[in-house]
């Protein structure tokens, strides 16, 4: 199979072929790299011999080819995808971006959650196979059980989102910024005599003196939160909120729709989204049968006991990033009803929030 990889150099891409190695995909393939700055450059040693980098804007090559992964981005995907399939390519374009997600003609992939749906697209004839947005594959690989059981009436996320959704640069700012405050204060923390509310008034102006570098997101986020995410909507929704419920239904293809709502918010870690979770279900499920059917739903939700050791040990950013379990815990029946359900879950939101449903989806074609 020929497939052509656009934006590997990327930091999603880079996850991907990351995975990709490890898990030996490169063998029995015939990769070509593509770039949009570099063209005649060398490609990416992965094992196989593979040509010099050619320009991923060159239509006819593109068209040579059975596959294309695309980690570029949106802008690239609307540049050339048209064009793609204007000039009669009817290979596969399996994609990280959002644009084309809710396309009539595209399905939406986390095979662990919706195989047959990917299934029943491939048999349709859907050449279109893109990944979710990082905050609803990441939740459905957690609960998406109690999805699929038929369980959940409404649900709502409170979300904490990493650096990394928003991209390289913006990681490498979250970092400065820790620098920056913790330089702000070396002196009176150096002193345990120093008074805490000083350091507490010196770290307040870095936050908010001209010098904090914020660049990238515009405003402070270590020390502080970011309670917007993507561009906002007139329904004062903002576009990643927006994306819960119409990405959850395309996802699971619901006959009716499953209402999910929440606040999106931006908080100073890495690569892992964290959700406060809280779903109305639709009868009183008892709490044993809501844990078998939460472990039983993929190999990677993971469950955690709602202990504070447990707790404190597996359900963090911390403890979760670069793996690709997706724990679940803090999982209790709330004082609003026994069918009100509260859970937490952390998941690494660069690998199933983005390069793994397009790494299987790749090796689902090769199958
Ligand atoms: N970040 C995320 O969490 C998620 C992102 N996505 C989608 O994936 C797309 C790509 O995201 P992401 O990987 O974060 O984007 P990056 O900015 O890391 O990479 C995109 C492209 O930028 C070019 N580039 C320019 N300078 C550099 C550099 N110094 N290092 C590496 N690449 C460079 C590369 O293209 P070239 O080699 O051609 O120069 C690269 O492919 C997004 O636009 C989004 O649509 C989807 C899900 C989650
Ligand atoms: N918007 C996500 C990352 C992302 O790229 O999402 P999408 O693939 O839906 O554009 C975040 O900021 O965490």
């Amino acid at each position: 199979m020929k497939v052509g990889f656009v934006g590997w150099r990327g930091m999603v891409g880079s996850v991907l072929l990351e995975r990709m190695l490890a898990e030996g995909d490169f063998n029995g393939l015939q990769p070509v790299f593509f770039t949009t700055s570099n063209v005649g450059g060398d490609a990416p040693n992965v094992g196989v011999d593979c040509p010099a980098l050619e320009d991923a804007y060159d239509i006819d090559a593109l068209s040579a080819l059975d596959a294309i992964i695309s980690c570029q981005g949106g802008e690239y995907t609307k540049a050339v995808h048209p064009s793609l399939r204007a000039a009669g390519w009817d290979g596969y374009w399996i994609d990280a971006a959002s644009s084309l997600r809710m396309s009539d003609q595209a399905a939406i992939v986390l095979d662990p959650i919706n195989r047959e749906v990917i299934d029943q697209s491939l048999n349709s004839g859907v050449k279109d196979f893109i990944g979710g947005n990082c905050t609803v594959s990441l939740m459905l690989m957690a609960v998406g059980g109690l999805f699929k059981e038929g369980l959940v009436e409404w649900g709502s996320a409170m979300t904490y989102q990493a650096a990394s959704g928003s991209g390289a640069k913006n990681m490498r700012e979250l970092i400065s910024q820790m620098g920056y405050l913790r330089d702000s204060v070396a002196e009176p923390l150096a002193n345990p005599a120093s008074s805490i509310l000083d350091i507490d008034r010196q770290i307040t102006a870095a936050l908010n003196g001209d010098g904090y570098p914020k660049d990238q997101f515009g405003y402070p986020l270590a020390g502080s939160l970011l309670p917007f995410i993507d561009t906002q909507l007139a329904n004062g929704q903002s576009r990643e909120e927006w994306k819960a419920q119409c990405e959850t239904n395309k996802i699971l293809a619901t006959q009716q729709e499953i209402p999910l709502d929440g606040i999106c918010v931006r908080v100073g870690a890495m690569r892992c989204h964290s959700q406060g979770l809280t779903l109305k279900l639709n009868r009183n499920v008892p709490m044993a049968d809501i844990e078998a059917i939460i472990k039983e739903a993929t190999p990677w939700s993971k469950w955690v006991d709602n202990d504070r050791e447990a707790s404190l040990a597996a359900l963090t950013p911390a403890a979760v990033t670069g793996g690709l379990d997706v724990p679940v815990g803090r999982v209790r029946k709330m004082n609003m009803g026994p069918e009100y359900l509260s859970a937490f879950t952390v998941g690494d939101q660069l690998l199933w929030g983005a390069a793994e449903p397009l790494r299987r989806m790749l090796q689902l074609l090769r199958n």
